[in-house]
């Protein structure tokens, strides 16, 4: 029982387990320690009879040596642990299934011869504890389980456990025996650490071992197959040179045969020749039989053709029809098809051409846009070229300047240097330039109170001024006529009127017209000696000049902020026009001369505006002469009252600023412009219709905060010829009649305002003249009228009748003018 448990304790590295202590053993423990290998060489049949272990060595064939007698531990306690690990038994049992394995591997492996070189020193050549990568990665290929560090790893932790289990089982009691029990523990288990590495080298030579024997096995085929090849390259020798001898054979006889054929051809040709000449001879008679024959029927067949024929040609007619038939049928499809395809087409056409049109109207638009953005680059280029040019004229006259102001520097720099030499030489005298400087400016200060004091003076004299000119021309009267003879004309055919001027050297005041002849009853004839006395008589010779000198007392009057009204009366061609309208006539002379003295009054304090409109009275109707010349006697003007401010309103009328005294011009030709064209219907439109310019002047003194508003209207009344005497008929007729009625409501109210009653009734809306001119007759006005009188003969009695009408308004006595001023609170 001993002997087998110490077979069993035996390792595979021929190690004993140590055991100098009796420890008692379980049956599990002792299985537990039997390695794998062991078990291997355990399980390993009994040894045949003459062999030591039953087995045949793989590579020599002879028998396997027996494993060498493996010493006791005891035996082995004192020997180095390195020496037996690094020198393994020579020999080993190897395993017959893994060499096989290994052997049939090497086979496939080309590196085989290689590797069992290598490792056939491995016993030697590799220290302990090192790990062969060749070996390792042959073992893994051969799917080996464990590598010799985990083997390791297990069996320390076996080792580990192993104490343990002995320490659970022994007495308390025995410390020092546990520790030596302990001690020899530890040897176990480095005896089983090394036995584990053994194994593995051992695995490791057998995996060698086994490539080895199967590469012998290898070259021992290949050696066979080398000797069957060799064998089969003598046989096809052999053949090769059989075959060569009967090749020269068969040239001979092929040689032969060429030289038997070419004859035979040449006598085939020969054949051939005849048999043609023969057939052409055979050929050439049989042509000549059938052409014969041919003929023959063709005699035969001349009747039944021509009847043939003419079925055929039926026929071919009929076929013809249908097929027309057939290409009327046709055609009327295809056309039907053709009209469809048209309207089809002409459909995309139509479609085609309106998206044509669109993309081309889009490609006009941004043509345009284009042209206009190119206008806009070609305007923006122009002005920087101009730009250009003006800054390079600018650079250069600033480059002139430049030299210039240079050339100035140098003279000024002079001019320096000789002040300079002025000023060291006046600084000599400077006491006495200082005392003469104060002088001076107080000289100034003196001349600039006294020239304060004369403007003060000045504008309380103006004041004054005013006042006594109102004094004046109260005196005068509020009402003032003057009587103009206009001159005769050198073309007139009519005699020149006795006309009179008594007192032409002294006042100007009288005219006396010698009346027309009259004859008394007894037969005498006589004639009336008119005499007339105005505030003023100019004769044919008087200008425009003299004439106006003596209304520019009531023009002043205008702009110190009365109302004023100047107006001439008189009958058609008697110079009433050219009195007030003509360029050096009472308007443009009026308004130049309110320029001149409003720009005289801006020192005084006084700032003027002056407004204009010109407007007309044509049968009763208002007319704008400054608007559109279509909309006279169509525009219908309202003429409206502001009673608290006594201010007339003409409603929609056109007012020019009269900002320059050209403006005035510019108003009374556009007047007569607008008068001609309605002259065109009605004649001499001028003469038929009452002109009225209104003037207004506002004016604000800033220094006394005066203000002031006047008005001066400056008519020229239509032709007063008596009705009776211009024997008008229809529409002069009704102008006549509506002039007429207007002068006489001028006369009505002119009279009405003479009479003494107080607040008598004047009727002002009796006619739209006067009605117009309601603020600017009466009380409340000043007044000039003109009686204008033809000097010729013919018109004698017109001029007579003028001269009454005017001396009635003379007479009149028209209440106190009142300043429409206002002052500053
Ligand atoms: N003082 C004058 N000196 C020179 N020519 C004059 C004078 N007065 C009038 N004339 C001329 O006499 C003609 C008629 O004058 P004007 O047209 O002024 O008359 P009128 O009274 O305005 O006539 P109507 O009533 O038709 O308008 C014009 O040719 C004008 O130049």
């Amino acid at each position: 029982m001993e002997g087998a448990n110490e077979n069993a304790m035996m390792r595979p590295s021929g190690l004993r387990k140590p055991n100098p202590i009796k420890m008692p053993q379980s049956p599990s423990r002792g299985l537990s320690e039997i390695s794998e290998s062991q078990s291997n060489s355990r399980m390993l049949p009994p040894p045949a009879p003459g062999q030591p272990n039953g087995l045949k060595h793989k590579l020599t064939g002879g028998p396997e040596p027996m494993p060498k007698q493996r010493k006791t531990l005891a035996e082995k306690a004192g020997e180095p642990i390195g020496r037996t690990i690094a020198a393994p038994p020579s020999a080993r049992p190897v395993s017959t299934s893994v060499s096989k394995t290994l052997a049939q591997s090497a086979s496939r492996v080309p590196s085989a011869l290689t590797r069992t070189a290598s490792t056939s020193n491995f016993g030697t050549s590799v220290p302990y504890g090192s790990r062969v990568p060749s070996a390792m990665s042959a073992m893994k290929s051969y799917g080996r389980p464990q590598t010799s560090n985990s083997h390791h790893r297990s069996a320390s932790h076996n080792s580990v456990q192993r104490p343990a289990t002995a320490q659970a089982q022994r007495s308390a009691s025995e410390e020092s025996a546990a520790l030596k029990e302990k001690e020899q523990w530890d040897y176990e288990s480095r005896f089983q650490t090394i036995e584990s590495q053994f194994q593995n080298m051992a695995k490791k030579v057998e995996g060698t071992i086994s490539e080895k024997e199967g590469l012998q096995e290898s070259i021992n085929q290949f050696k066979n197959k080398i000797s069957e090849l060799e064998s089969i390259r003598l046989q096809l020798t052999t053949n090769n040179t059989r075959l060569q001898t009967e090749l020269d054979e068969y040239r001979g006889k092929l040689s032969s045969a060429t030289l038997a054929l070419e004859e035979c051809r040449r006598a085939h040709s020969f054949e051939v020749d005849d048999l043609r000449r023969k057939h052409r001879n055979t050929t050439e008679d049989l042509r000549d039989e059938h052409r014969r024959e041919l003929e023959k029927i063709h005699k035969e067949n001349d009747g039944a053709a021509d009847k043939s024929r003419k079925d055929f040609v039926i026929e071919v007619e009929k076929l013809i029809k249908l097929h027309q038939n057939e290409l009327a049928e046709l055609q009327r499809k295809l056309k039907v098809e053709v009209e469809e395809e048209k309207s089809k087409r002409a459909q995309e056409l139509e479609e085609l051409q309106k998206q044509w049109a669109s993309k081309l109207h889009g490609v006009d638009i941004d043509l345009d846009a284009k042209e206009r953005e190119a206008q806009k680059v070609r305007g923006e280029l122009s002005i920087i070229t101009t730009d250009l040019e003006r800054e390079r004229l600018l650079k250069t006259s600033l480059q002139e300047k430049l030299s210039e102001a240079t050339g100035n520097n140098i003279t000024l720099e002079a001019a320096n240097r000789e002040m300079k030499a002025k000023i060291d030489f006046l600084e000599s005298d400077n006491q006495a330039q200082s005392n003469s400087f104060a002088e001076l400016h107080r000289r100034m200060q003196e001349a600039i109170e006294s020239a304060a004091q004369a403007n003060e003076k000045l504008r309380v004299e103006e004041t004054l001024r005013r006042k006594l000119h109102n004094q004046v021309q109260e005196l005068k009267g509020n009402i003032r006529v003057f009587c103009r003879v206009r001159p005769t004309f050198a073309s007139s055919e009519t005699e020149p009127a006795n006309i009179a001027y008594p007192d032409c050297e002294t006042d100007s005041k009288e005219v006396a017209v010698r009346g027309p002849e009259q004859r008394t009853a007894l037969g005498n004839v006589t004639t009336s000696n008119n005499s007339f006395s105005f505030d003023r008589v100019f004769g044919p010779t008087s200008q425009n000049a003299e004439v106006f000198e003596e209304i520019s007392q009531l023009v002043q009057s205008a702009l110190d902020g009365y109302n004023v009204c100047i107006f001439c009366y008189g009958q058609t061609g008697s110079g009433k026009t050219y009195t007030m309208s003509s360029p050096d006539g009472m308007i443009p002379r009026a308004v130049q001369q309110i320029y001149a003295e409003a720009t005289r009054l801006e020192e005084k304090g006084w700032k003027y505006r002056m407004e204009g409109s010109f407007v007309e009275v044509y049968n009763e109707n208002i007319n704008d002469l400054l608007g559109k010349s279509e909309d006279l006697d169509r525009k219908k003007l309202e003429i409206r009252h502001d009673t608290a401010k006594k201010q007339t309103i003409i409603t929609d009328v056109t007012t020019v600023e009269l900002d320059g005294p050209d403006r005035v011009d510019e108003m009374l030709k556009r007047a007569s412009n607008n008068r001609s064209v309605a002259a065109t219907k009605a004649n001499e439109r001028s003469s038929r219709s009452h002109s009225v310019f209104i003037l207004k002047l506002v004016g604000v003194n800033s220094i006394t905060g005066e203000r002031s508003e006047g008005t001066l209207n400056l008519v020229d009344l239509a032709g007063s010829e008596r009705l009776a005497h211009s024997q008008a008929q229809g529409e002069r007729l009704k102008e006549t009649q509506s002039i007429n009625k207007s002068l006489s409501c001028l006369g009505d109210v002119i009279n009405a305002l003479g009479s003494a009653k107080e607040n008598a009734h004047v009727p002002y809306r009796n006619s739209k003249l006067t009605y117009l001119l309601q603020y600017s007759l009466g009380g409340n006005s000043k007044t000039l009228m003109f009686v204008m009188v033809s000097p010729d003969q013919a018109h004698l009695q017109e001029t007579i009748t003028s001269l009454k009408f005017a001396t009635k308004v003379h007479n009149t006595h028209i209440g106190t003018a009142k300043k429409q001023t206002k002052t500053k609170d």
